[in-house]
């Protein structure tokens, strides 16, 4: 269990980590999400004693982690996998780890096997792909056989066998009872992974939620629909008491399921569709919405890198609008 209170860091003016408060339990993955420079990278390093924290803590099992003895035993880490010295064979480098922190020369063999590296442990680090850098930092971490384990964006450049392998490693981590606390920007891959959510931005907490409720609120789903005649169409639908959204120059959209009472309902009106289709909003258009007001970097017309087009509703009453 991690614990987190009031966790505050300050760069001169800048607050990276702003009154950061929540819980990181066992068992379960939980995602740390949050756009570039939300303070994922700073709020790890605090927790792993890394960074001072300006002011709150962060409790490891219930301890600060200078107080834990042999702390790789207690939780372990992949935060930068270049950090390591590339003139060591891979065997060397978890060698060197092992020894100046009391864990069993074994182990060393036992994480090389678990993360695929046996045939290449005596090649110096320095050779090794993207992919076999994380998998040899995620060796490191497993080395003391911690119950807590962390890792800061794991899956970025990796290829997608090197991605699957990562996700089932932190859900089979997870199964064992450990506590997995992974980092990521990207939506998409948590939802794939993670069983809870703590998303920020600008170093602020913005949600503290299990990942099914996240996506029972946030996976609207609605109807697509692109017409020629779309005065007619806006017509009909508002006879029928049904509210459209304008989301771009020419599609339209209509909450919920209703794709064959609207084909039908255009159908007796005589109306042309090029389009009609259920649709899903993506988790990641939900994670946009949810920290584009906190997104540090924006694309050119103010709207967050990929953020959603600005919409226009339109209720019974849209052509007075
Ligand atoms: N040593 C430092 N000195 C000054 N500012 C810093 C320092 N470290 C981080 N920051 C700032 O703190 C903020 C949070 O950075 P951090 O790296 O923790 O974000 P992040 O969520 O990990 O981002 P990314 O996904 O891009 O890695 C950023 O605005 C960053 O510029």
């Amino acid at each position: 269990m991690i614990e987190l209170e009031g966790l505050t860091k300050r760069y001169g003016e800048k607050v990276a980590v702003d009154h950061l408060t929540f819980s990181v339990r066992p068992g379960i993955v939980t995602g740390f999400l949050g756009p570039n420079g939300a303070g994922k990278s700073t709020t790890m390093r605090m927790m792993l004693g890394l960074d001072r924290p300006t002011a709150g803590a962060v409790r490891i099992d219930g301890m600060r982690y200078d107080q834990l003895k042999d702390p790789l035993k207690y939780i372990g880490a992949l935060l930068d996998a270049k950090a390591m010295h590339g003139g060591r064979s891979a065997y060397h480098h978890l060698l060197c780890l092992a020894q100046s922190n009391g864990i069993d020369r074994r182990r060393v063999h036992e994480v090389l096997d678990t993360v695929g590296l046996t045939s290449v442990a005596k090649k110096k680090a320095k050779g090794f792909s993207l992919g076999m850098g994380q998998r040899l930092g995620i060796a490191g971490a497993l080395l003391g056989d911690p119950r807590i384990l962390m890792f800061d964006e794991p899956v970025n450049g990796l290829d997608p066998e090197g991605i699957h392998w990562i996700r089932n490693l932190m859900k089979a981590l997870a199964a064992e009872g450990r506590t997995v606390f992974v980092s990521s920007h990207l939506m998409s891959e948590m939802a794939l992974t993670a069983d809870h959510l703590v998303v920020i931005g600008q170093g602020r907490l913005l949600a503290d939620t299990s990942m099914a409720d996240f996506i029972a609120r946030n996976s609207r789903s609605y109807v697509r629909i692109r017409t020629p005649q779309r005065e007619q169409l806006l017509d009909a639908l508002h006879g029928a008491g049904i509210t459209v959204v304008e989301a771009g120059a020419e599609v339209l959209e209509v909450d919920g399921e209703k794709s064959e009472q609207i084909g039908e309902l255009a159908a007796r009106h005589q109306i042309v569709l090029h389009e009609l289709s259920p649709q899903r909003a993506s988790l990641e258009e939900a994670f946009m919405r949810l920290t584009a007001e906190s997104v540090e970097y924006h694309a050119h017309d103010g709207r967050p890198l990929g953020g959603p087009e600005p919409r226009q509703a339109w209720g019974p009453d849209w052509r007075k609008a």
